[in-house]
């Protein structure tokens, strides 16, 4: 039986690279597929893993009652035409170790998969996963030039979601109820907001006590490292791989949802030159608004004091990058 549509744009389906298929990346294709979102072309440095895995899912078509298609490959040519890439290609932390410990092993890993990635799908939005993740996106962004709408990274609906849980675990309600927000860099100086964070629309300064939201606070700042400790060989990738996911989905269906990213800033919060988390409008073309909240003055000073040391962060990327490039030499 064969059929040739007259109208090819009917029959259109969108395709996501994901570069990196270990925990987070594989997670990611899987959730993509399974709320049919897109095809999705999974790539690792690792011969014959993606394949592996891109077979195991589209084994589970079936069952899972869709028709995606996912591609396992080694090469950057079956990525091309990509609308959306996500760099999830790099090594993960140890217990013991902070994100900033793996800038020297993922800037380099984090450049190359940009470029290579971007030669193939030069219109793609791209989202950076890797960590340390401010830092990233930073390089990512300076490796190819693209417009702040175009890059962005995933951390604040993951920092967030954290939030979310442990508000809702305390006060005993679902995490549907609860909307929390968290910004600033994806580390300890991450900024969780209270005042912007609400049960069924009430701040949660009304409904528990100061000493009770700075647990909390701080449990959400160490969210990634008590996972990492709980598991001892590797981080979080389920909750990465929903909030990746819900990024995907609000740009891939045009959805105008409102959602905290690392974005390249252009003066808003009087800060620039920048990647760091902000809430931020994201549709079809990518992110279309950052969203500049009224902060208190220590919630501007937390948020200043998160950007420092991510500048810091990417002065010594630099740094490795240019060291990396003369050895090369
Ligand atoms: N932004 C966030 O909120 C989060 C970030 N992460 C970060 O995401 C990264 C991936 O984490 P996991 O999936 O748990 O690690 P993983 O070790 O399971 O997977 C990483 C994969 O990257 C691949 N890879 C390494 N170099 C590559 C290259 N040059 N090209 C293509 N693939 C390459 C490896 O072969 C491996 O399969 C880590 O840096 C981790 O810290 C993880 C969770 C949340
Ligand atoms: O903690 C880690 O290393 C992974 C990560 O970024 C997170 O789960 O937030």
């Amino acid at each position: 039986m064969s059929y040739s549509p007259s109208s090819p744009m009917l029959c259109y389906s969108p395709r996501v690279t994901i570069v990196g298929a270990g925990r987070v990346g594989s997670t990611l294709a899987q959730r993509i597929a399974e709320k049919n979102l897109a095809d999705v072309v999974l790539l690792d440095i690792i011969p014959r893993m993606p394949q592996g895995l891109a077979l195991d899912l589209m084994e589970a078509r079936g069952i899972e009652t869709h028709n995606r298609k996912i591609i396992g490959t080694n090469d950057y040519a079956d990525t091309f035409g990509s609308e959306i890439v996500v760099i999830a290609a790099g090594i993960p932390r140890k217990p013991g170790m902070s994100r900033d410990d793996l800038l020297k092993t993922n800037a380099g890993i984090v450049v190359e998969a940009t470029m290579s990635a971007i030669a193939r799908s030069p219109d793609a939005i791209f989202i950076i996963i890797t960590n340390p993740l401010d830092v990233m996106t930073y390089l990512a962004r300076q490796a190819t030039s693209l417009p702040r709408d175009r890059i962005m990274g995933m951390a604040g609906v993951l920092d967030s979601a954290r939030f979310q849980t442990f508000i809702a675990m305390e006060f005993g309600v679902s995490p549907v109820d609860v909307n929390a927000m968290v910004l600033g860099s994806h580390g300890d100086l991450m900024v969780p907001l209270p005042r912007y964070s609400t049960v069924n629309g009430i701040p949660i300064t009304e409904l528990m006590d100061a000493a009770t939201i700075e647990r909390l606070v701080q449990r959400t700042r160490h969210g990634g490292a008590e996972i990492v400790e709980l598991m001892q060989t590797g981080g979080a990738f389920f909750a990465p791989a929903s909030a990746t996911c819900v990024m995907i989905e609000a740009i891939l269906r045009n959805e105008s949802r409102l959602l905290p990213v690392a974005a390249y800033l252009q003066g808003e919060y009087g800060l620039e030159n920048i990647c760091l988390g902000v809430p931020c409008r994201l549709g079809c073309g990518g992110i279309d608004t950052v969203l500049e909240l009224n902060l208190t003055d220590a919630e501007m000073a937390a948020l200043h004091t998160s950007a420092e040391s991510v500048r810091e962060n990417i002065e010594r990327s630099q740094e490795i990058l240019a060291t990396a490039g003369d050895s090369q030499q």
